[in-house]
């Protein structure tokens, strides 16, 4: 169950990575891979006893040369490039300042094993079972559940959630700053087929091996007109391929897999500043209800029967169906491509 040999945990920072010492009864058995952002010549301090890679923007040029651009500069979407070089079958992702969270018995919660439980046990994307998740234990298909579809279909992406600071854009931050979430809800939900979702890169876990390309984290931050939304696109995406959240979602649905949300939690500490925030992410508030319903009708053609081949024909419905809101889009689209030729070079068995 404990997947050593087959997960890696990918950490985009700017911080130091005092976190990973609450972490270590569970991390330390896997392979690290450190995402550094920002300053090159910064010394990341990593706690002693860790396997790890670290990469920092030199790095990055060197390893993926021309199309480096493609990999954004100053904003956590950085952290796509721990997936791009990753050699494992499973990817889990989480921000440095996320600790171990407490269950309501008081109980440290194993966040990984959780999510390996999510991404082994198939999903119901079809038909929504009010039990919830099916596979766990002490639950099953309610009744009128048809038996055809209880097999279920593989599960590619498990998205858990966050106690304390929850994941608020800046507008929800600003009005409500004192606000915590401290309601923890047993629950794993398989999103419905044709169910946009905002995907969060903080404590999530996915199978390289089924959605891999899809987890690209878009232009964000330095150079670019908004900041922040790397995750949302990703799971945009991936709905026949969704931005990794929308773009992800996409793809799934499209090639028949699931996305599961709800456990396991983490401790999220740090609120990252609302004004800041506000200021990268104030295109991406007015342009989301523009690219959300682009992605809700967005059909891939059954030719494209493969990961790369969906987000290639997806970055071509983005050039020509986000084009009219900014010349971004078209820039974006460039980038999907870039960031898929990228991954079948730095992958060349992927997909045989
Ligand atoms: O320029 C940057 C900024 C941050 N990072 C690293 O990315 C993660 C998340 O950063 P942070 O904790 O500051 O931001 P939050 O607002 O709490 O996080 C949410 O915003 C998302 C979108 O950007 C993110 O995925 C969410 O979880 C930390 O590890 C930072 O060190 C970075 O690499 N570069
Ligand atoms: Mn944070």
């Amino acid at each position: 169950m404990a997947l050593v040999d087959q997960l890696d945990i990918v950490i985009p920072t700017i911080r130091n990575l005092d976190f990973l010492e609450q972490w270590r009864p569970f991390f330390q058995p896997y392979h690290l891979i450190i995402v550094q952002d920002g300053d090159p010549t910064k010394t990341i301090k990593v706690p002693p006893g860790f396997d790890y890679e670290l990469f920092n923007r030199n790095d990055i040029e060197r390893i993926v040369g021309d199309k480096a651009w493609c990999i954004s500069y100053k904003d956590s979407a950085c952290r796509c490039f721990g997936f791009l070089v990753s050699k494992k079958r499973y990817i889990y992702t989480i921000d440095d300042d996320c600790f171990v969270a407490k269950d309501p018995s008081n109980e440290d919660i194993n966040a990984l094993e959780q999510h390996i439980k999510n991404l082994l046990s198939p999903a119901t994307p079809y038909i929504f079972n009010t039990l919830y998740d099916p596979y766990r234990e002490g639950a099953d298909f309610v009744r009128g559940y048809p038996f055809s579809l209880r097999e279920g279909v593989p599960t590619a992406i498990s998205h858990g959630l966050w106690l304390n600071i929850p994941d608020y854009d800046a507008p929800t931050q600003m009005v409500k700053p004192l606000e915590r979430n401290t309601r923890y809800v047993d629950a794993v939900l398989t999103i419905p087929k044709g169910t946009l979702y905002p995907m969060c890169g903080m404590n999530m876990a996915f199978d390289r091996a089924l959605i891999g390309p899809a987890m690209y984290f878009g232009l964000m931050g330095e150079g670019q007109p908004i900041g922040r939304y790397d995750d949302m696109w990703a799971g945009w995406c991936s709905k026949d391929l969704a931005w990794p959240g929308w773009c992800s979602k996409v793809i799934c649905d499209h090639l028949g897999l699931g996305v599961k949300t709800g456990l396991p939690y983490i401790y999220h500490s740090k609120a990252s500043n609302p004004f800041t925030n506000l200021r990268k992410e104030y295109k991406g508030i007015f342009w989301q209800e523009e690219i959300i319903p682009f992605f809700q009708q967005t059909q891939l053609s059954k030719d494209s029967t493969s990961v790369t081949a969906c987000y290639l024909e997806l970055a071509e419905k983005v050039r020509a169906g986000l084009g009219h809101i900014d010349p971004y889009f078209a820039k974006l689209a460039d980038g999907m491509v870039a960031w898929i030729e990228t991954w079948q070079a730095l992958n060349p068995d992927y997909e045989k």
